[in-house]
């Protein structure tokens, strides 16, 4: 058995912050597993060199379930995002050190590929109408087919998912949280003409999907929903909060337009609601926020039954080990919907070199032992960690809302 002799956590920013674990194994094995929680990066990385690590040392790497459930009950303190996340690092570096000593893939570990690849989306921005769909009209001739539309609000000066003028969108910025300002009104009339002209310039054989960002209540989602049946959306996500998850109920009861929800989640028990009453479409819980490969797979059985899929988050503040254990999780499950893929920096890949591939709107994992992904340490020390914060809203009247 291979025994965990240390394991250490490499905070590193190329182009963004990022947390690694990487756990040592008396043999020589190493695995990793992704411990990034943005804007929070420290809270996770100290939770885990503080109180994590310790527990460790010492115990068998191939008994992945009991260590799950010694950091889950034996904490005391169940749930919440940075203990979640702390679990999924310890989680993911302990699948991949089994698949390295295996010599195989994880994917074959988890039961072999259920599906040839993943069904990956992208995303086109725009600050207007004709620049989102002439960024999806190249994504589209890159291969992907589905593509998440965003495009800036006229009347407000930034908006969740666009980028500045040609730079890479990345929302965690400043060293102190930056503000928006936000109108629902606004945003409620912009949305469905930017689907309208989607259609109309894309035709019907793209997938399209739009992310809501939590910031509608119930009933202006159900309208936002019916406003956008006519165009047949793949999803709506995030269309109201979720820590009330009956809020779902009623924007179902209005409108046929699938619905996503879930990339905050941490637990199951965040999910359970809404799964078991049928109440969404898509469940975007994500390996390194809930709990790693462990328990999405637990989630994912629970969806299963409820004809819930899978649609995990993908954004860039995922690190590649996350997108790597996406793959493997989306290949393995009869359940697997779509996968979210917002591609890293050239920088962030050369920290990260990986085995996962993208063709043809799809991507594979790769078939290197483990998860397929290393970390380039000497490079990564080159990267020192820049606090950065997500962004806030407030409404026209200065009232803090969700962004
Ligand atoms: O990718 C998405 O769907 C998001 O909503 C991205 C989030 O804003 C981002 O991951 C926050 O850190
Ligand atoms: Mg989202």
């Amino acid at each position: 058995m291979p025994t965990i002799t240390d394991a250490r956590v490499i905070v590193t920013s190329p182009g963004r912050n990022f947390v690694t674990l990487q756990i040592t194994c008396d043999d020589g094995t190493t695995g990793l597993g992704d411990a990034t929680l943005n804007g929070r990066e420290l809270s996770v990385a100290s939770y885990l060199e503080d109180h994590v690590v310790p527990c460790l040392i010492g115990r068998d790497a191939h008994r992945i379930e009991d260590v799950w459930q010694y950091l889950y009950k034996g904490a005391y303190w169940r749930r919440g995002p940075v203990t979640m996340t702390a679990i999924a690092a310890v989680d993911m570096a302990l699948w991949d050190i089994k698949g390295k000593v295996a010599g195989l893939p994880v994917y074959q570990l988890l039961g072999g590929a259920a599906r040839d690849s993943c069904l990956v989306y992208c995303h086109a921005n725009g600050t207007t109408i004709a620049d989102t769909i002439e960024t999806a009209l190249r994504h589209r001739d890159e291969g992907y087919r589905a593509i998440r539309l965003q495009c800036g609000v006229p009347g407000l000066a930034s908006t969740y998912g666009v980028a500045k003028q040609g730079q890479r969108y990345e929302p965690a910025d400043g060293d102190l949280p930056n503000e928006a300002v936000w109108s629902t009104e606004k945003y409620l009339r912009i949305v469905p003409e930017l689907f309208a002209a989607a259609r109309e310039a894309l035709g019907w054989d793209v997938h399209l999907l739009h992310d809501v960002h939590h910031r509608l209540t119930p009933i202006e989602a159900a309208r936002l929903g019916k406003d956008l049946e006519p165009y047949r959306l793949f999803w709506i996500e995030d269309a109201t909060p979720a820590e009330n998850q009956d809020a779902f109920r009623l924007i179902r009861q209005h409108t046929t337009t699938p619905l996503a929800v879930g990339e905050v989640f941490n637990s199951i028990w965040d999910a359970k609601h809404l799964i078991e009453n049928q109440l969404i479409d898509y469940i975007r819980a994500t390996v390194v926020h809930a709990g790693g490969i462990t328990h999405l797979r637990r989630i994912a059985a629970l969806a299963d039954l409820y004809q819930v899929r899978t649609g995990c988050h993908g954004a860039t503040d995922l690190s590649p080990v996350a997108m790597a254990a996406a793959l493997h999780f989306g290949l393995s499950v009869p359940n697997f919907g779509i996968q979210e893929h917002m591609p890293h920096s050239a920088e962030t890949d050369a920290v990260f070199p990986h085995a996962y591939r993208f063709t043809d709107g799809t991507m594979h994992p790769g078939d290197a032992p483990g998860l397929g992904v290393s970390i380039d340490t000497d490079l990564a020390a080159t990267h020192a960690y820049k606090r950065a914060y997500l962004p806030v809203n407030r409404l026209e009247d200065g009232t803090l809302w969700s962004w």
